[in-house]
């Protein structure tokens, strides 16, 4: 099975590493692991495919149409903006039996079908939007099945992101919600580390061992949320003792209406997503 790539940016290069670190198996758990000669990429510039062949030991070439043509699964890893020159550039060479796979965000289904002159409800089309933790299989990704995709493709698609970390299989009308709370907010969660660790710099630590405190108490409490299942608030709650040291900080954090600003956060990434 051939697994095609266009676009070699940030997030592509981020689920080769997934895929290529796991091991995934192609065609079902017992089948043989996908390994770098089963993936090929394009990207616009020759230095792009030179650096990420280098990188991967993958096949890569400048002609989107070569890889459209090869792939079994093709994977769109390009900006929106570009999305619909691409589109025009493969659709005459894309195979009707192509799994696609498009994780641009705020491009629906029904635009993309509608950009490669197809009808929804036939085309092989799933929509994902994963998070560039997958370059370390921590990803986790959302998964929109199109009308058109089959039980198989459903599956496929699942696995290929599973390989990457976590998936969940959400409506279509969630995805711009999930574009920012799983897409975007590694962004915010790495600005929330260095502001930790600023905030540690600034009462005498090195800052070298502020990144590695602040980073690992933030994977730390995503895994105990994820692992007990508790209330977020819940587990707030077992860190501040009265009188102590942490209610003042998250006093400090209410002044500064820092759950307001997140939810405000959220919110602009959904609605700049809807105006893709
Ligand atoms: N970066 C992230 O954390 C996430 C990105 N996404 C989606 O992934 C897609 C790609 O985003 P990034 O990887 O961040 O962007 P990027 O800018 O890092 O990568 C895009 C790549 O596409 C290439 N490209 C542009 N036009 C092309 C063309 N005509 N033919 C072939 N290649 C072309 C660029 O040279 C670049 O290598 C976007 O649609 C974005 O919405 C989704 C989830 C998370
Ligand atoms: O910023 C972006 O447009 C992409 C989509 C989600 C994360 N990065």
């Amino acid at each position: 099975m051939k697994i095609g790539f266009i676009g070699l940016g940030n997030m592509a290069t981020a689920i080769i590493g997934g895929l290529l670190a796991k091991g995934m198996a192609a065609t079902g758990e017992d089948g043989p692991a996908i390994t770098a000669a089963d993936i090929i990429g394009s990207a616009k510039t020759p230095e792009t495919c030179q650096a990420q062949a280098q990188r991967f030991a993958i096949a890569t070439t400048t002609d989107n149409r070569e890889v459209a043509t090869a792939a079994d699964v093709l994977v769109l890893a390009v900006k929106p903006m570009f999305f619909p020159e691409v589109a025009r550039e493969i659709a005459g060479t894309l195979r009707e039996d192509t799994l696609v796979i498009s994780i641009a965000a705020g491009l629906t289904v029904e635009r993309i079908a509608q950009l490669f002159g197809r009808d929804a409800d036939s085309f092989r089309l799933m929509r994902c939007m994963p998070n560039t933790p997958a370059l370390v299989g921590a990803g986790c990704t959302a998964v929109v099945r199109g009308p058109g995709a089959t039980d198989s493709d459903a599956a496929l698609c699942t696995r290929l992101m599973d390989s990457c970390g976590r998936t969940i299989l959400i409506p279509e009308r969630l995805m711009d919600a999930a574009s920012a709370v799983a897409g975007s907010s590694p962004a915010f969660a790495f600005m929330f580390i260095e502001a930790l660790a600023d905030g540690a710099v600034e009462a005498g630590m090195p800052r070298a061992q502020a990144y590695q405190f602040a980073a690992a108490a933030l994977a730390g409490s995503a895994q105990l949320l994820l692992e007990t299942g508790q209330h977020p608030g819940q587990l707030k709650d077992m860190v501040c003792s009265p009188g102590g040291t942490t209610i003042e900080g998250v006093k400090a954090l209410e002044d500064g209406a820092f759950r307001a600003t997140v939810m405000d956060a959220v919110g602009a990434c959904v609605e700049k997503a809807r105006q893709l």
